[in-house]
């Protein structure tokens, strides 16, 4: 499999929602679960993008990660290499971005980085290095009140300084409104004052084109779902994709079998449309000091779903709004209260799918994550997109049959999203 495009994104959403984008721009592609075994039989493909969960881990652990899979992905033909983070660019001072960053350049033997988590279907801008979300700045957007890393900068030249080892550059939107040799000059004129790294300013999708145009010169690059749609437009334009272009016919096929939803994301997204599915389909909301408590909580919701999954799909919820989410956090610390959720909520996704679910929708990337590693999924087929940033999957080589997965990052999808992605898996 000789592969043109490489990816390693931080969290498995944020890995799909890049899948996404590159197929709708005519890239055959695949989702890996990590490094695939060697005995996978994954499709021919022009992209892979290899999900990782290393958003929230400490650096030095994603720097091993990451480099291990840029030598997989290098070892398959990949020329480029995309560090997909998040749109709203969710990292602390520690990381991962900077350091995931410096090292993916370093050991594809340096030169100019382009990093911009622009994404603008999803209303993600970047202008004079300040990241908007809508036409709200990131330290006022709803992404300050994160669970894991709440944004208070907006400033993402301030931002990705503070976690990186070298100096970071600004290529701003009067450069590459005049094109990539004014984007090229300016990062010439950067690598001069030893900057390589640099934030690009992109407000459409055509500065998104001329930055993948450049980026496919250089052999790593960092950036959203925005910056993979640069990339994979410069590849077709560049007549290397053979193909006559990407399918998700394959991805979709029904796989019936039961459906539930499980939520572990508090974004403001995905709180209403918990709000709205309560409407049509039973919901239960964890109490998540019981959780924490112990193994009731975690008893009591499969109890609750045996109960009523073959009747219809089911929600089970973590998700509080930031208020609840903070009292919870004092009381037993940020990291361990994320991650003894997230893992309770996949023991209870294990669970759902040993009790029939095979078509399954997880909201957000951590707690899909958590949920995925649980269900040893390999790989993924790239199916229909469901709302922007988020795609129909397929299992592949899962040892439990083929299921229908949406893995929804937080922000993602409309208020009738859970709905509407059910609609679509059978
Ligand atoms: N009620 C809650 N209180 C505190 N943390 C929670 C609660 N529910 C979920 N979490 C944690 O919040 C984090 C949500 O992150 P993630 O799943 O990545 O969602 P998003 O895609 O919105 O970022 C996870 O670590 C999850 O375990
Ligand atoms: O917003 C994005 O670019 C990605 O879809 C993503 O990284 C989402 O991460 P989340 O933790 O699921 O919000």
């Amino acid at each position: 499999m000789a592969i043109l495009l490489g990816s390693i994104a931080d969290d498995y959403t944020g890995a799909s929602d890049l899948a996404n984008t590159l197929t709708k721009n005519g890239l055959r592609t695949v989702q890996t679960v990590g490094i695939p075994d060697p005995t996978l039989a994954l499709p021919d493909v022009d992209a892979v993008v290899v999900s990782l969960k290393i958003r929230s881990v400490p650096a030095p652990d994603a720097v091993t990660a990451a480099t291990r899979a840029e030598r997989w992905l290098r070892q398959r033909g990949a020329g480029h290499v995309l560090y997909k983070i998040c749109s709203t660019f969710d990292s602390t001072d520690a990381g991962n971005i900077g350091p995931v960053t410096e090292a993916l350049s370093e050991a594809a033997g340096g030169g100019s980085v382009l990093v911009t988590p622009a994404f603008p279907e999803t209303g993600r801008t970047v202008y004079l290095g300040h990241l908007f979300v809508g036409s709200q700045p990131l330290n006022e957007s709803p992404l300050k009140d994160h669970p894991l890393n709440p944004m208070h900068d907006a400033n993402l030249v301030r931002v990705l300084a503070r976690q990186s080892r070298n100096a970071v550059g600004l290529v701003d939107l009067t450069a590459i409104a005049a094109g990539p040799d004014a984007v090229k000059a300016k990062l010439d004129a950067l690598r001069t004052a030893g900057v390589t790294i640099a934030i690009a300013d992109a407000i459409f999708e055509r500065d998104l084109e001329t930055l993948g145009e450049i980026a496919l010169e250089t052999p790593v690059s960092t950036g959203a779902s925005g910056l993979g749609l640069g990339l994979a437009r410069a590849l077709v334009r560049s007549g290397r994709i053979s193909s006559g272009g990407a399918t998700t016919a394959d991805a979709i096929r029904p796989v019936g079998g039961l459906s539930a939803i499980v939520a572990g994301s508090c974004s403001k997204a995905t709180l209403r449309q918990l709000d709205v599915a309560e409407r049509s389909m039973p919901v239960l909301r964890l109490d998540p000091e019981r959780l924490l408590a112990g193994p009731d909580e975690v008893a009591t919701a499969i109890s609750w779903a045996g109960d009523r999954i073959s009747a219809g799909p089911v929600v089970i919820a973590a998700s509080a709004a930031p208020e609840t989410v903070s009292r919870l956090q004092s009381l037993y610390g940020r990291e361990a209260s994320g991650h003894a959720i997230e893992t309770a909520t996949s023991i209870i996704t294990a669970e759902l799918v040993q009790r029939g679910v095979r078509r399954l929708v997880i909201a957000g990337g951590e707690t899909s994550g958590a949920a995925v590693d649980r269900l040893a999924i390999p790989a993924f087929l790239i199916g229909p997109e469901i709302a922007p940033g988020v795609p129909v999957l397929r299992t592949v080589g899962n040892t439990q049959g083929d299921m229908l997965l949406a893995l929804k990052s937080g922000n993602f999808g409309g208020e009738d999203f859970f709905t509407a992605a059910l609609a679509m898996m059978h």
